[in-house]
Parts: structure tokens; sequence; C-alpha cells
């Protein structure tokens, strides 16, 4: 039996305001401030918490309990009370429950609701429709969510944020938005409040049982097994490296990026990991000068190809904000990632981190601060996967780029270390003098020719394994048919052959216009590409005798010579 350490509302505002901590103070009043105003533009049965007994929410929670306290104190109303000394949140409270929910976080979440008497509603469909259900049911027009700067969820999102498109209409109220992973853990341990056991098992932050691991960076010995001891996820010192412990979760979005002329794209997409290429650049959009050919967009794909990627767009586009912000912001939702290069160098014009940044709904940085000192920890090898403090992150980057071009750099310098807020990544290589950039789902590549290239991914592949960020499954293997035979003639028989092997992209497309159509099959199984090949061959033996026979008539009308019988010849390509 856990027993939670019970701390009343009056005790977690005193606690605060006790503790000679002014950052604390700082981020407790301002987060106190956000819940009054909402607790003054709604009722209190128009509002509800989101907890699910993380360290985030639990945080919130006894903000809010504080925040309720002050707000009724305020208006010379006494809070919710039993008698018993014990008092009562009013406020409703959801909780999503997962079946792949840890138990220790199951268990937590309904002792808390019990201490609290908290009013909760459990709710056992995803989040979506169970927010659409229960906005149906109850006046609920705002949650309150533990969401903080740098969670993939909280990107675009303000204190107040309306709800997205396409989600029900309600408004999310974040507190704790920009506190940071110390500022989470300086609350819990001030006030002194129970928090999941699980925290103190190394894991820092929890999502379901099959993507969640205690932290590796708090292990207690050098090689990790299974019978490792963690250190508490307070001793965290990095807090960028709070997810650490996630799976990186790659599950393909039913994609509509449509690959013209390939039938079971959407079968096939559904079941592989998509890329996107997209070249930023005048020069090779060949608007104006028409002159500069570009070989990275096709080794890139087949780059993709070789690890078992299937490339769903390609696109070029122009070299200015809006143009690479409408494209990546329409490719990172389609596809699983996002490979953008060009529009990047030391130049003023340089556009690319700037719309990947408006993409995401971010900002550039401005100006550098000094150095925070702990940067750059001791992390395995050359990787520094963390998400950097801003500030850190543009100072890095400025020195890479200082190493690389010395004194030569002056006005451009600052400009390049430019890079988007909150969502930046800086992949490190020893073979590279300038780091790669990820903003989420979103690979910039600095090379500007096929050699830089290679070396680029190579390195990134290097990196992204050693890291989970780039599944590897295997390579496409893709046969080809080619067929004198008209595009009416074959369409038939194509068409029966798709629906036989949907986990083939089987497409068409003409080498000339009077040459033979050549019809591909793509899969990850060679086997699989032949049966489809001998499937197709029988499928059309008759069509075959019989267009032998119409060519023959054919030929005897007009004395041509040009044979149409449609020969299959079949070559192989890997
Ligand atoms: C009360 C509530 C409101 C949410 N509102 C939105 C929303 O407006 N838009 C959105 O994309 N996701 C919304 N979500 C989903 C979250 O962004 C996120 O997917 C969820 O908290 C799960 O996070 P996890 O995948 O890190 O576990 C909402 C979730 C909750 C609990
Ligand atoms: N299953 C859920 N039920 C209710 N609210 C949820 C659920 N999942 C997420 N939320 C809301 O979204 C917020 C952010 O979730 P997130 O996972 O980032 O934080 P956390 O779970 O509180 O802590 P941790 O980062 O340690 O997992 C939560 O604080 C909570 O308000
Ligand atoms: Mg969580």
């Amino acid at each position: 039996l856990v027993v939670q350490s019970y701390k009343s509302e009056m005790e977690i505002d005193r606690a605060i305001k006790e503790c000679d901590d002014k950052r604390l103070k700082t981020k407790y009043n301002n987060a106190i401030y956000v819940i009054q105003r909402a607790l003054a533009l709604y009722s209190v049965e128009e509002v509800a918490l989101s907890f699910n007994g993380g360290k985030d929410s639990t945080v919130l929670l006894h903000l809010l309990r504080a925040g309720y306290y002050l707000h009724m104190a305020g208006k010379n109303q006494s809070f919710g009370n039993h008698g018993d000394g014990e008092t009562t949140l009013p406020i409703r409270t959801i909780y999503f429950e997962s079946p792949t929910v840890f138990p220790e976080i199951n268990s937590f979440t309904y002792e808390t609701a019990s201490i609290f008497r908290l009013q909760m509603d459990i709710v056992r469909s995803d989040f979506k429709s169970g927010l659409e259900a229960l906005l149906k049911a109850k006046p609920i027009r705002a949650f309150f969510l533990g969401v903080r700067i740098g969670d993939p969820t909280a990107v675009g999102q303000e204190q107040f944020s309306p709800s997205s498109p396409g989600w029900p209409p309600f408004m999310r109220v974040n507190p704790i938005l920009d506190w940071s992973y110390r500022d989470v853990w300086e609350f819990l341990l001030t006030c002194k409040v129970s928090y999941c056991s699980l925290y103190d098992q190394g894991y820092t932050s929890i999502g379901s049982i099959h993507n969640t691991v205690p932290n590796a960076l708090l292990s207690l010995s050098k090689s990790t097994s299974s019978e490792d001891k963690f250190k508490p996820a307070y001793m965290l010192s990095d807090g960028r490296l709070e997810r650490a412990g996630r799976a990186k979760s790659f599950i393909s979005q039913p994609s509509s990026a449509a690959v013209k002329g390939f039938k079971n794209e959407d079968y096939f997409m559904k079941s592989m990991f998509t890329a996107s290429v997209i070249a930023v650049g005048e020069e090779i959009l060949c608007l104006r000068f028409g002159t500069v050919e570009d070989p990275m967009r096709s080794i890139l794909s087949r780059k993709l190809h070789s690890i078992g990627w299937a490339v769903s767009h390609v696109a070029v586009i122009r070299n200015d904000i809006d143009s690479v912000a409408d494209e990546v912001e329409r490719q990172k939702s389609m596809t699983d990632m996002v490979f953008i290069y060009g529009g990047f160098g030391p130049l003023p014009s340089d556009v690319t981190a700037a719309g990947v940044a408006k993409a995401f709904g971010v900002r550039m940085l401005d100006a550098f601060v000094e150095i925070n000192n702990w940067l750059l920890p001791s992390l395995p090898h050359t990787l520094i996967t963390a998400l950097l403090s801003p500030k850190a992150l543009e100072k890095e980057f400025e020195e890479c780029l200082q190493n690389l071009i010395g004194e030569k750099c002056t006005v451009e310098r600052n400009e390049m270390a430019k890079l988007p807020e909150g969502i930046t990544e800086l992949l490190h290589h020893e073979n590279l003098s300038l780091p790669l950039i990820k903003c989420q789902n979103v690979i910039i590549l600095n090379a500007t020719n096929v050699k830089e290239l290679e070396q680029e991914w190579d390195c990134l592949i290097e990196l992204m394994r050693s890291c989970g960020y780039l599944q590897m499954t295997g390579p496409f293997v893709s046969k080809r048919l080619a067929t004198m035979l008209s595009d009416v003639e074959i369409a038939e028989p194509l068409s029966e052959i798709c629906m036989e092997f949907p986990d083939l992209v089987i497409g068409g497309y003409r080498e000339s216009r009077s040459g033979p159509v050549v019809v591909t099959f793509k899969g990850k199984d060679k086997a699989r590409s032949s049966a489809a090949i001998a499937a197709l061959l029988l499928e059309n033996l008759l069509r075959f005798v019989k267009t032998v026979v119409k060519d023959y008539k054919e030929r005897c009308r007009t004395d041509e010579t040009r044979t149409r019988s449609g020969v299959l010849i079949e070559r192989e390509r890997n």
C-alpha cells in the first residue's frame, strides 16, 4: 500500500511562497495567474482537468487546487470542505484510461482521485471521439492540460489555445507550458507531494507500456540489462533528455500522397515507411536559368529505397520562406520523414530553416546569449539528440560554423546560426563539419553536391540507426516487363494482378511514344514480384493469342510489317 502524502492547497501555496527559489516562484505565480484567468472566464462546470497520473499532470493538479483556493479566497468564498478537515476540488477530472497504461500509473491516478475526492470521469476511447462524446454530455468548454514546451504536442500552442481544426471546439489551457523539466521536479519536491512510483525507478516521461523504458542516462550500471538499477527521475540533470526513455513511434499515417500511376499505393504506403524529398532553389527549379542539373533528388530517393523506405513525394520548390513552409507543412503530416536540402548556404538567401520553422509555427531564434553551462553533456559518441535549449543550440551551431569557415564568416554567420525554436535537434558526427538539423520529422541536409550528400547520408544512417529514429526495413526489389501491347490492352489484366498482389506497387510508363510500355513491380519480396509477373503472363496468354490473330488480320489489311504481337521481355533490376 502506498500512502500518499497529503498536502492541503494552502500548504502548497505556502510551500512555494516560503521557498527561496525565485525561478520557481515566478513560474508558480504565472501558472496561478493563468488558472485564475481561466476560472474568471469559465464557470466551474465549464472547466475540466485532464489528469493521467503523469508528473506534469500531478503538478497541474496541485496548481489547480492552489489556484482554485486562491480564486475562491479572492471572492471571499470558502473552498469545498467536508467538515472532516479534508477539502475537495469541485472541478471535473477526465482520465483517458488506455489498456496499455502502466499499472503503477493507473493505480496512482485512482488513488489520487480518491484522496482529493476528484469527480473523475474515465474515458476508454481515443482522445478525439472521447472528447466529442464528453462535450455532448457535459457543459465543458475548457480543459486544463499539463502540456509543456518541448512536448511533441506543444508545438504552436500558447497558454490558451483553441483545440485544433478537426477536433471538437474547446479551449486548451496550459498553465505550465513554459515550465522546464527542472521546474516540474522543483515544484513536486518543494511541495512534498506524492508522484507515481515509476519516477523513482528511472522513468522520466511516461507513455504506454510498449514504448516506455527507464531513462538509460539514469542507469547505475555501465552496461544496460533488464536488472539494471536506476536513479530517480529528479536526478536527471539535463531535462532535455527527458524523453530518452521513449521509443520513437513511426506508425505511418494513412498517406494520401499519390504516386501517379501506381495502383496499390494506398495499401502499400500504409504498410511502409514513407519519405518526401524537397529540393529548394531557383537554380534547381530552373525557373530562370534552366541550366543546373540536380542529381541529388534521385540519389536520395535511391538511398531511401535501399533502406526499404518508399519515397511518396518529390518536389522542387522556390527559394522563399512561404513556399518552403507550405510544402513542409503538407509533407510532414503526410509522410514519416521529410528530407529537405538547398536554399541553405553562406548567403543571406537561406530560407530553408526559416520555412521549416514557419511550417511548425515556431519562431527562429534571434541573437544568441551566453552558453549555458550544462551544454554538451558527455553523451555516447558524437550524437546529441537532446532538444537543446534554444540559446545553447544556436551557440553550438554557430561554433561549428566558425570552425568550418573561420574568420571569413561575418554577418552571414549569425544569419545561418538561426534555427527553429524548441523543435531543433543537432545531429553531430565526427565526419561532418556541420551538424545535420532535425526538426521533429524533418531533416535539413546541408549537402550541395552528390559527394557531400553521400557522406551526409552515411553519417545520418549511422546516427539515426543508433538512436532508433530511422527504421531500416528490407530494400525494395523492382522487376520490369516491357510490352508492345497498348495501354488499353494491358489495363484490365494489370488491374486484376494489382488486386491479387496488394503487397506490390505495380505501375507503368512509356519509354517513348512509339516504344514499349514498361510495367514495374516493386516490393520487398523478389518471389512475389516473380509470381505477379508469372500470373500476368498467364493472364495474358489468351489475350496474347487474340492479339496475334488480330495483328495478323490487320497486317493483311494494311500491309503493315511492324508487329504489335506484344512480346513480353522480362528485365530485372534491383
Ligand atoms: C483534453 C485533451 C485535449 C486535446 N486536444 C487536442 C487538440 O486540440 N489537438 C490535437 O491534435 N490533439 C489534442 N489532444 C491529444 C494530445 O495532443 C496528445 O495526442 C495526447 O495528449 C497524447 O499524448 P502522447 O501521445 O504523448 O501520450 C488532446 C488531448 C487531451 C487529453
Ligand atoms: N490519458 C490521458 N488522460 C488524461 N489526460 C492526459 C492523458 N494523456 C495526456 N494527458 C494530458 O496531457 C498532458 C501532457 O501529457 P504528457 O504525457 O506530456 O505529461 P504527463 O503524462 O503529465 O507526464 P510525463 O511527461 O512524465 O509522461 C498531461 O499532463 C495531461 O494533462
Ligand atoms: Mg505522459
